[in-house]
């Protein structure tokens, strides 16, 4: 096949993706949860993203495609403010929380980072029992209650789709799950503390297809209640589980607007040539 037949045959799988995704229709726009004002970082003299402006909807699932290297994961940790750990990193702008700057110097960035859960691409249980895995966020805001703690579990691992399969194993040690199931129990452990919004960095990259399956079911079912942002390289995966996608090219943000008319309908010719496989 040639580049252009390539291309053209890929246009066509996305849209019948497209076309077979539920709810990807709907394009009507909630409230803004998280506005993004003019933002730019630098790791030291390098500036990896540039004057980046961006709405985030609430219970809407935003993914954000584009090369290797283009900034994805650097903005998607400003979210929660995880570049701070990163000693060479400086930003400027702000993140807007619920028009609150998260970036503040009144802000206390434990709370922010239980408002903002994070799951990361390798699935990272700590070497415990599953319900302590779960049970953990709640431990460290000191809450013991046996009942409480029990319910938020079970709770918990129902919305991670986990429940069923786990019920019976709770004291079993996590790190002899699956690899898909860890990664399950990582988003039961980040939803047990009630965050708004839920930040995915390729949740699904490392794992097979049934688990990535279960994965994107499992966002459908979450974005009910939180606000997700999620990094992937996988554009199927970005059209079948996105309400809107930000497509980043070197550290800019080129366009951002509803998954199903990016896809099939992107306004800029860099956005073109990347969904149609030209480059990246
Ligand atoms: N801790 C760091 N220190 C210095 N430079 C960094 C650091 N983290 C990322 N970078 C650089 O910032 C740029 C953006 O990286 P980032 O990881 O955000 O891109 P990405 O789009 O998520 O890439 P990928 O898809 O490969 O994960 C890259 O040039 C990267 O090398």
């Amino acid at each position: 096949m040639t580049t252009a037949q390539q291309a053209r045959t890929h246009a066509i799988d996305m849209k019948s993706i497209l076309r077979d995704t539920k709810g990807q229709a709907e394009t009507g726009f909630s409230e803004v949860c998280i506005r993004v004002d003019n933002l730019s970082l630098f790791y030291g003299e390098k500036q990896a993203l540039h004057h980046i402006n961006m709405d985030i909807q609430k219970q809407k699932v935003t993914a954000y495609i584009g090369p290797s290297g283009c900034g994805k994961s650097t903005l998607l940790r400003c979210i929660n403010r995880m570049n701070d750990l990163v000693d060479s990193a400086r930003i400027e702008g702000r993140i807007l929380l619920d028009n609150e700057n998260i970036y503040d110097k009144s802000v206390n960035v434990a709370a922010l980072r239980r408002r903002v859960g994070m799951v990361f691409q390798k699935p990272n249980p700590f070497p415990k029992s599953i319900f302590e895995n779960v049970a953990y966020g709640l431990r460290i805001q000191g809450i013991n209650d046996k009942r409480t703690l029990e319910e938020t579990v079970e709770k918990a691992l129902r919305g991670a789709a986990l429940w069923d399969e786990m019920k019976d194993r709770l004291n079993d040690n996590a790190l002899g799950m699956s690899g898909g199931q860890q990664q399950r129990l990582v988003i039961a452990r980040a939803i047990a503390i009630e965050p708004e919004v839920l930040l995915l960095d390729e949740p699904a990259s490392a794992l097979d297809p049934i688990s990535t399956l279960k994965i994107e079911e499992l966002i459908n079912e979450l974005k009910e209640q939180y606000t997700i942002v999620i990094v992937t390289h996988n554009m199927q995966q970005a059209a079948r589980v996105s309400d809107l996608t930000a497509f980043m090219y070197m550290g800019e943000l080129i366009e951002m607007g509803p998954t199903s008319e990016l896809f099939t309908n992107p306004k800029k010719q860099q956005t073109e040539d990347y969904i149609t496989g030209r480059y990246g």
